[in-house]
């Protein structure tokens, strides 16, 4: 396992690269093909470690699922086919999970604990204990936070009305919504990726959401269909290599099969704005859609993000942060508070990586002032990824720019959602001649 690493100067990006599986949608096709009657095959499956926490947990809960490489196979046991598990659920790192069973598991007939790693249990829960509650669910939390027992019970249906903008809480709210006694009306405060109701309707769940895109109602007691399924790129993990190609000159790269999803994809429109140079060729696919991008070296102008934007582009806002680092003016990012309580309070940890490299930044309450005008230097301490994949990711990109090779400490958190991007990173990467 790597501990620390030292990235090297390139000479820029060239190439073609495949990113690996989506990361929400691995975990929730895992999720519905066990509440599913007949077997789910998954392909292109992400095998990182925050999807292998669901993995594990459902096998815990009764759910025989083999893998093979990215291929996973479900025997799937209906929605009321769950069994106790014999221990508690060691969900790691992975708030996605945790955040989506304890919907699941709200409503089943036996009493589950949930436990995760140090940062996940620092991340707040009572999130989805309060709307859970509200439809008659018995979660206990310690202080607000992990270990959580879920004691399963008869959920009820209803309005409920989202306090955050959060796709996790709102898919918990689905995944309770299936076992309830009656339809559910869920409003959300902004839109956020839509990944469960889609991919529930390809199962055969009955989900709508109205014309306002943020009011989902979902018919209880389906019976859902295994299905195969071929998970797209995830578009966080290309994220990486399209800030790469952005800023470090003579790049020139395409990325294959990517997940266009337009509720994950602000960053595209994002780098568009600021005048990278992006192209999209989307091909048409059921369920979700995928296509190639390809990306070419630019010089940015700074750009001014709010509230309604940060839904699509919450976990590249460190991208966005690192490329304003390098645009010809002062870029203003608000409205994004829940970066605060990510893997780690992401506002500040960006702030302390970014400032290592001499970029002006500063840390708003919810969000960063970031003057990309002045020139970067060598870090006089190592980079560190604080134990968070992106962060990681995003200074091992940014360190690529710098004159001379750097170290970037605690590099393995790269395995939570890209195990292999060292390697992808190393196959783009165009040597800076000796
Ligand atoms: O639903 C999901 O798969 C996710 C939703 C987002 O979290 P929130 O919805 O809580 O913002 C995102 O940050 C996370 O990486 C994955
Ligand atoms: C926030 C993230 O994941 P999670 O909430 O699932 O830990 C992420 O992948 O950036």
């Amino acid at each position: 396992m790597i501990k620390k690493l030292m990235t090297r100067p390139i000479s820029g990006l060239q190439g073609t690269l495949t990113v690996p599986g989506d990361k929400s949608l691995s975990h929730r096709g895992l999720i519905l093909g066990a509440i599913s009657q007949g077997t789910t095959t998954l392909h292109h499956f992400l095998p990182a470690a925050d999807c292998l926490s669901t993995l594990t947990a459902l096998q815990q809960l009764g759910v025989p699922i083999m893998r093979d490489g990215t291929t996973v196979t479900i025997i799937g046991q209906g929605l009321r086919g769950l069994t106790q598990p014999k221990q508690e659920l060691d969900m790691g790192n992975a708030g996605t999970a945790t955040r989506l069973l304890a919907g699941l598991l709200a409503g089943q007939s036996f009493t589950t604990t949930l436990v995760g790693d140090a940062s996940l249990s620092q991340r707040p829960m009572e999130r989805v204990r309060q709307p859970l509650q509200a439809m008659g669910a018995k979660l206990q939390l310690t202080a607000g936070h992990l270990p959580m027992t879920i004691v399963g019970q008869i959920l009820h249906g209803g309005r409920t009305e989202m306090q955050i903008a959060s796709a996790q809480v709102k898919s918990a709210l689905i995944l309770a919504a299936l076992q309830a006694d009656q339809p559910s009306t869920i409003i959300e405060k902004l839109p956020t990726r839509d990944h469960t109701e889609r991919l529930l309707q390809q199962f055969g769940g009955q989900i709508e959401t109205a014309a306002d895109q943020r009011t989902i109602t979902v018919h209880p007691k389906p019976v859902l269909h295994g299905q195969s399924l071929t998970i797209p790129g995830d578009f966080s993990s290309a994220a990486f290599f399209i800030t790469a190609a952005t800023i470090i000159p003579n790049s020139h790269i395409r990325l294959v099969n990517v997940g266009l999803n337009p509720t994950r994809t602000g960053l595209l429109t994002i780098v568009q704005r600021m005048g990278g140079q992006v192209t999209v060729d989307q091909q048409q696919q059921a369920g979700e859609p995928v296509g190639t991008i390809d990306v070419a070296y630019a010089q940015l102008q700074p750009v001014r993000l709010t509230a309604a934007e940060i839904p699509a582009v919450i976990d590249e806002l460190p991208l966005v942060a690192l490329l304003a680092a390098t645009a010809d003016g002062i870029t203003t990012i608000s409205g994004a508070a829940e970066l605060r309580v990510k893997e780690t309070d992401r506002i500040a940890t960006i702030v302390t990586e970014l400032q290592k490299l001499g970029v002006q930044i500063t840390a708003q309450p919810d969000g960063f002032t970031i003057d990309g005008r002045k020139s970067w230097h060598q870090p006089t301490m190592p980079l560190a990824s604080h134990g968070d994949h992106r962060i990681g990711m995003m200074m091992a990109i940014a360190a690529l720019r710098l004159a001379a090779p750097s170290e970037l400490q605690t590099a393995e958190a790269v395995n939570i959602s890209y195990p292999t991007f060292f390697e992808d990173l190393a196959r783009l990467s165009q040597e800076v001649p000796a």
